[in-house]
Order: C-alpha cells, then structure tokens, then sequence
C-alpha cells in the first residue's frame, strides 16, 4: 500500500475566482519548465484561468524569496492582486556546499515569506541529491517513475487560496 505522497483532497475545490503567481528560477531548465507545465495544467483541471496565472522569472533558486516579495507587491500595485504564489526552483547537489546554503536559507526565507505576503507561498523547491532524482520529481525520467510534483504544486496553490483566501 502507498504510503508516502499526498493524499485526496478532502474536496474539489474551484479554481476559477483566484489568482495565482510562478515565478520560476532558470537553473536547470528543462526540469522547471516540466513542473511549470504540471502546476498550470493541473490548476486548469480546478478551473483556474489562464489569464489568471502570471508567470515571472528569476536567474536562481537563491533569488526566489526576493523576487517572490517583489513580486506580489508588483501585482498588487497593478490592481491585479495574487490569491498566492507558487516559487519554483531546482536545486541539484554539485560538489561543493552551494546547495545545502541555497536550499536551507531558501527554504526558510520562502517559509517566513507567508507572514510578509499574507498569502500562500507553495514550496515549489526540489532539493535533488542527482539530476536523476530531479527528473523523476518532473515527470520525465525515462522511467516514469513519478509524477510530476508541479501537479502537486498546483493543486495546493488552488486548495489554499480558495479555503483560506481573504
Ligand atoms: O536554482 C539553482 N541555482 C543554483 N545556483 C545559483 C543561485 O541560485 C543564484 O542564482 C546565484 O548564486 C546568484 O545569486 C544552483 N547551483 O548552484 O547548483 C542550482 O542547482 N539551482
């Protein structure tokens, strides 16, 4: 029996009032453009428009916590507010210590964001051991071993913006 993964939403919930925020780094790109197009695919299974998701970049995963702040202050002067953001990054351990510095205080820094946004900031950051490990959490190892987790990623997006949306 499958134990690990996310379980069944406890109900559908309709994404088609909200308004939500990628912005993706571009390190290690075919990985995120992968879980990008899970996330959106899956937020326009629950009925999210698609003028309605607004995507932004930034170079790395390490400028996502900022870029994220700027972000949603952007949209909102705009008078186009987000309902929450999706940050989305790969991280994938080289031989140095880079990746446990940029994905621990990355981690953090999104975590505490919440509180600054006051909104849902989904944790869209894969921390991989091997560009293996990465491929397989996008859906495109040639195993197929797992699923996309931007599907995941999406779905949270929608449930926690339309259950504890202002
Ligand atoms: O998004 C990533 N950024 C990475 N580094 C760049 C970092 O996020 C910043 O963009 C850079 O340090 C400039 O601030 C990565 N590595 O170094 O391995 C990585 O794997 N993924």
């Amino acid at each position: 029996m499958a134990v690990k993964g996310l379980g069944k939403p406890d109900q559908v919930y309709d994404g088609s009032k909200i308004r939500v925020g990628i912005i993706h780094a571009r390190w290690n790109r075919v990985i995120i453009d992968a879980l990008v197009k899970g996330a959106i695919e899956r937020m326009a299974s629950l009925g999210v428009e698609e003028n309605n998701i607004i995507i932004e970049t930034v170079p790395g995963s390490y400028e996502l916590p900022w870029g994220t702040k700027r972000f949603v202050d952007r949209q909102a002067k705009l008078g186009k507010p987000l309902d929450v953001v999706i940050p989305i990054g790969v991280l994938i351990k080289g031989s140095t210590m880079h990746f446990e510095y940029i994905s621990d205080s990355t981690t953090h820094a999104l975590m505490n964001l919440q509180e600054k946004v006051d909104m849902p900031v989904i944790f869209g950051l894969l921390t991989c051991m091997t560009e293996e490990q990465a491929l397989a959490r996008a859906g495109i190892d040639e195993a197929h071993s797992m699923h996309n987790h931007g599907e995941d990623w999406g779905a949270a997006a929608v449930e926690m913006a339309v259950k504890f949306g202002k």
